[in-house]
């Protein structure tokens, strides 16, 4: 019973998810072949700088968002990245990436300074994602989902972002419905990822000081958009 403006809506959502993508050029740099510390941490420097990019246009074509007060979009974009990054990551690795970037990605990630106590909680996400088997629907309402979550750090108008929230979950509601007939908590499901998304914030934010201990350097967005340096 997904009504026709629901129908509209799941349709933006979904073309906005598949036109904004880190540029294959870029993507295809994970596969070079140096393999130093250094030289992965640059690399994951640069597809995370790539990927603010994506999700800064894919967050401008979801309906209602360019409506909300300015300096909220900015607390939304800002409070949601990391878990908008490691949604989109996990979709690397659950998508087994034809050219095989999901070895080299998580061969990087490995080893690019991250402490092993972060190792553990990131890839049990990504299995965790992986094992849900999500359709792009699901994927783009999820992302478009964790964006417009009100009670991030300094969201002055919650009740117009959970307005904006709740009419996405109610098209993810029924879509997982359709898709999971078989599976009625699928949906349920679903958000206890988003759940699992939260916790990863805790570990991003000592990963990001541990690299500036050991004097990493991040691009003028990542700066900004982390508060850092
Ligand atoms: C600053 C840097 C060292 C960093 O700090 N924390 C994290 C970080 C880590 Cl290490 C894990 C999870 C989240 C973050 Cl922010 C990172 C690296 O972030 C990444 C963000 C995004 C990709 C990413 C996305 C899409 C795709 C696609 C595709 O869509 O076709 C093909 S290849 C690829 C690669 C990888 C790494």
């Amino acid at each position: 019973e997904i009504t026709k403006e629901q129908q509209a809506l799941m349709k933006i959502i979904l073309d906005a998810y598949n036109r904004h993508q880190i540029p294959q050029d870029v993507a295809k740099k994970l596969l070079q072949d140096q393999y130093s510390a250094e030289e992965n941490f640059l690399l994951l420097t640069e597809m995370a700088t790539s990927q603010v990019q994506v999700l800064v246009e894919f967050t401008k074509n979801i309906p209602g968002f360019l409506s909300l007060d300015h300096e909220d979009q900015i607390a939304l974009l800002k409070g949601s990245a990391v878990e908008a990054m490691f949604l989109r990551s996990a979709q690397v690795f659950s998508r087994k990436m034809p050219k095989g970037h999901t070895e080299v990605l998580e061969a990087r990630i490995r080893k690019s300074g991250i402490s092993e106590e972060f190792m553990t909680p990131m890839f049990n996400f990504y299995k965790s994602i992986g094992e849900l088997h999500m359709v792009q629907e699901e994927q783009a309402l999820l992302t478009a989902i964790t964006i417009l979550t009100p009670d991030r750090p300094h969201v002055k108008d919650q009740h117009a972002v959970e307005r904006l929230q709740e009419s996405m979950l109610d098209v993810l509601r029924k879509l997982c419905a359709l898709q999971h007939p078989q599976e009625p908590q699928y949906f349920a499901r679903l958000l206890g990822r988003l759940t699992e998304l939260r916790t990863l914030n805790h570990y991003h934010t000592e990963m990001l000081t541990s690299w500036r201990m050991n004097d990493h350097k991040f691009t003028p967005l990542l700066c900004e958009i982390w508060d850092v340096q």
